[in-house]
C-alpha cells in the first residue's frame, strides 16, 4: 500500500494558493505538511550552486535522492526554515528565476524518480497535506481527498506581483503573466507527470474567492470523507 496516512493532495497552477490553503489546512489538523516544489526549487539551486549540466539525468537523479536539505522549525512559531546543505535557502528558493530552472528541471523524467520516494516518506500519522503538481495523479494516487486549486493567470500574476513588493523587490505585472503562463505551458505539456486534474479531484477556482472560503471548502470534503 502506498499511503500509511490519510493524505490530502493539492494541485494547480503556480500562485493559486495551494501553499497557503495546505499550510491553513495542515495547522488547523495537526497534519504533516509536504511542499513538493519546494524540492524541485531546491534541486535547481543545487544545481546552480555546483555548476551541473541539465543534460547529465543520471548524476542529476542520484542528486534528487540524496540531497542534503532540511526543513528546520525556526523561531517564529508555524515558520520553517529550509536548509540545503548547511546552508539556509528559505527565501533564495522562492525567486522567479529559480521557479523557473525548477520546472525546467521537472520536466526530466529522471529528476521526478529521484524525488518520488522523498515525497511518499513524508505520509506520516495523523495524515499528510501535500501540495504540488502531481500529488493526487502520481505521488499519493490513493489520497481519500484530492483538490485542483486553480485562478486565472492575471490573478495569479496579480497575487505574485504583491508579494514580491511586499519582500521590496521591483517587478513587472506584464512580466510575471508572461512568465507565469510560460511555466503554466511547461507544467501542463510536459511527457511525464503532466500538470492535470488527478480523476475524482474537486476543482476550487479561487479567482473571486478569499483563502477562507477555500479552506473551508478543503474542511468541507474532510467532512464528506469523513476524516474530521
Ligand atoms: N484566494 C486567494 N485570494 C487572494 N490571495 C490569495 C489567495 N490564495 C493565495 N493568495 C495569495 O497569493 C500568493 C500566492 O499564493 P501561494 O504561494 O500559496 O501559491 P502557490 O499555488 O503555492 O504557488 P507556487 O506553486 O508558485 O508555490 C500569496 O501571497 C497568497 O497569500
Ligand atoms: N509536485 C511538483 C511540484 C513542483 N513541480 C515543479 O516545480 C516548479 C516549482 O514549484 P512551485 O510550486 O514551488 O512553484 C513548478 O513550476 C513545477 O514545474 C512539479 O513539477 N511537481
Amino acid at each position: 500500500m502506498i499511503n500509511q496516512a490519510p493524505v490530502i493532495a493539492i494541485d494547480g497552477p503556480s500562485g493559486a494558493g495551494k501553499g497557503t490553503v495546505s499550510q491553513l489546512v495542515a495547522e488547523k489538523l495537526g497534519w504533516h505538511l509536504l511542499d513538493s516544489g519546494a524540492l524541485y526549487r531546491l534541486l535547481a539551486l543545487a544545481v546552480s550552486h555546483h555548476g551541473m549540466s541539465v543534460d547529465e539525468v543520471d548524476t542529476l537523479k542520484v542528486l534528487a535522492e540524496h540531497l542534503d536539505i532540511q526543513f528546520q522549525q525556526g523561531n517564529d512559531e508555524g515558520k520553517v526554515e529550509i536548509v540545503l546543505e548547511g546552508e539556509v535557502v528559505t527565501q533564495a528558493i522562492r525567486t522567479e528565476e529559480v521557479g523557473h530552472n525548477a520546472s525546467k528541471l521537472a520536466a526530466i523524467p529522471e529528476v521526478r524518480e529521484g524525488l518520488l520516494l522523498r515525497q511518499r516518506a513524508f505520509a506520516q500519522a495523523p495524515g499528510l497535506v501535500a501540495d504540488g503538481r502531481d500529488m493526487g495523479t502520481v505521488v499519493f494516487p490513493n489520497a481519500p481527498i484530492k483538490i485542483f486549486l486553480t485562478a486565472s493567470a492575471e490573478e495569479r500574476a496579480h497575487r505574485r506581483l504583491q508579494q514580491l513588493q511586499q519582500k521590496g523587490e521591483t517587478v513587472n505585472l506584464s512580466e510575471l503573466v508572461q512568465s507565469i503562463k510560460e511555466r503554466d505551458e511547461r507544467d501542463a505539456n510536459r511527457a511525464i507527470a503532466p500538470l492535470v486534474p488527478a480523476a475524482g479531484a474537486l476543482v476550487i477556482d479561487s479567482t473571486e474567492l478569499t483563502i477562507e472560503q477555500v479552506v473551508e471548502m478543503v474542511f468541507a470534503e474532510l467532512v464528506k470523507a469523513g476524516l474530521v
